[in-house]
């Protein structure tokens, strides 16, 4: 069934802006929406001609009928005209949290100048939204604009930003996520920003030249709405509505003779369309200021693979590694977790040497350095590993690199390194290790794999077992990574070959 969202905001009978792009952007995200018409506004390409508020009567018989029935999963409010409407929709919301068994979202796009500069808002709405609203907001979007208006912060740097968000977070609000679509800093560039439970986010790229951007900011919001209801954690929201922007932007026409709607077309595919992650030491990073710590050691671009790497075996032994090699297992990986492991260096030593006599690829994990030391096929590390070890070190031993990635930020981030593959995980539930928060499911996947399987080999890892392979390998990934599968098979022989037919590796 599909997931339920709320637009509260005004109409534009322009079609560019308000409900009309937040039904098209939510749709495009696959959920199903519901309005709550705020205002009729009267505008076109050029300008807002008119704007009426529908009466508090109007908008909360709007409320009322969607409480009763269809309960939304997130709540995305646009367009509030007057400070009445604020506190009334305040009150609604305040019930919802606090009555409903799964309390919504809400995500607050402070409308306060439509692109064409026209004011949508009486004078007197800031303070309400202050008082009534924002405390009850968990992710806020507002433009350069919004920010300074309502924080009082002038956006000049990235430190500007970062206050903006504290102040806009003093309010009560929980998430910040602040766009830089007017700011052109560095200049040519758009740089978004977005601040969730004391994490950091940074995205950029090259700005996109049109005229034609009329209803950006509504559907961005919708865009994280929806992908927020989709599941999606915030950071994964926040580099899927830029992407959904960058590709509407390019795709953007004329109609009218002033500034035409952004191009509504379905869930971004193209991996050009995503904004770069940045990080420190990066060029955008250094533009942007970010600290650099002693250790960084950045370095893009491993040795390449070549091919598929098929049923990938993950196993903690040596005697694992040779068997999975000896029936022709080609992918294997070496996963020693424990901290005390005495026999460590021999071990990964062995099944190195496995790995050249069967010629299979033999990747060990976590171990970059004893990997290096004896001439590993390759590394495989998990996020936090990129921030650890010394990825220059790695690159000019020739070694190659595999990623770990759970969701679209971390996709993006991998993506900066040019691994020699990129994981994905983990797809389903599992005993084998603590992934709560981070289970991708199949839909998903069928989203990272089109994105990412033109540039990187592919791999797709966790809870995946004989009856789940199938339709894993049908997303199109280039490998099924197992643990249980084959080593608490009742017969691993047996299972090796079941699973490589299943992916359809013979
Ligand atoms: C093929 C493959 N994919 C993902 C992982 C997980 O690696 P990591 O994130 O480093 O976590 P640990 O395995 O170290 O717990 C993997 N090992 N292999
Ligand atoms: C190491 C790892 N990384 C993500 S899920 C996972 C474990 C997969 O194990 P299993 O195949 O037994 O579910
Ligand atoms: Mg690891």
């Amino acid at each position: 069934m599909a997931e339920l969202v709320w637009t509260i905001a005004g109409s534009d009978s322009g079609g560019g802006a308000g409900v009309q792009a937040d039904v098209k952007a939510m749709h495009s995200f696959g959920v199903q929406t519901c309005t709550a018409i705020t205002a009729l506004t009267a505008q076109n390409s050029l300008a807002v001609e008119e704007i009426n508020a529908v009466s508090s009567e109007v908008l909360e018989s709007q409320l009322l009928a969607l409480e009763a029935d269809l309960k939304a999963a997130v709540i995305k409010i646009g367009m509030l005209a007057n400070s009445t409407q604020i506190q009334l929709v305040a009150e609604h919301l305040a019930q919802y949290k606090s009555r409903w068994d799964n309390p919504p979202v809400i995500v607050f796009d402070p409308v306060a100048i439509a692109s064409s500069g026209d004011v949508l808002t009486e004078e007197d709405t800031l303070d309400a939204l202050k008082k009534y609203l924002l405390p009850l907001v968990d992710v806020i979007t507002p433009n350069t604009q919004e920010t300074q208006v309502l924080t009082g912060v002038y956006l000049i740097g990235p430190d500007a930003v970062r206050e903006a968000a504290r102040k806009l977070r003093e309010f009560g609000v929980k998430s910040v996520i602040i766009k830089g679509g007017h700011w052109d800093y560095p200049s040519g560039y758009c740089i978004d920003y977005c601040w969730s439970e004391g994490e950091e986010y940074w995205l950029g790229n090259e700005a996109i030249q049109t005229p034609h951007s009329h209803g950006t900011g509504c559907s961005f919001a919708s865009s994280v709405a929806a992908c927020l209801a989709k599941g999606y954690p915030i950071k994964d929201a926040f580099i899927l509505a830029k992407a959904y922007i960058n590709q509407g932007l390019k795709l953007a026409q004329r109609f009218g003779e002033g500034r035409g709607p952004l191009a509504h077309c379905g869930f971004p595919e193209n991996i050009s369309d995503f904004p770069q992650v940045i990080e420190p030491g990066s060029w955008l990073g250094d533009e942007l200021e970010f600290a650099v710590s002693e250790e960084f050691n950045f370095a893009a671009g491993f040795a390449p693979i070549g091919e598929e790497l098929g049923l990938y075996a993950v196993v903690d032994s040596v005697d694992w590694v040779e068997k999975c090699l000896a029936e022709g297992v080609k992918t294997v990986q070496l996963r020693i977790k424990q901290a005390d492991h005495a026999t460590l260096e021999e071990d990964i030593q062995c099944a190195i040497t496995l790995g050249e006599k069967y010629q299979g690829r033999v990747f060990i994990n976590d171990h970059w350095e004893l990997s290096i030391r004896h001439g590993a096929y390759g590394v495989h590390l998990g996020q936090e590993d990129l921030d650890s070890a010394n990825l220059v070190a790695i690159q000019q031993a020739g070694l190659r690199l595999g990623v770990s990635t759970h969701g679209f930020y971390e996709m993006l981030r991998a993506h900066n390194y040019r691994p020699s593959y990129l994981a994905f995980g983990a797809i389903y539930p599992t005993t084998t290790k603590d992934m709560s928060g981070q289970i991708q499911g199949l839909e998903k996947l069928r989203h990272f794999v089109p994105l990412m399987r033109e540039t990187y080999p592919t791999v797709a890892i966790g809870g995946i077992d004989l009856t789940r392979a199938p339709q894993v390998a049908a997303t199109g990934v280039g490998s099924v990574a197992v643990v249980r599968a084959i080593t608490e098979a009742a017969d691993y022989k047996q299972a090796i070959i079941d699973l490589k037919r299943a992916t359809g590796e013979s």
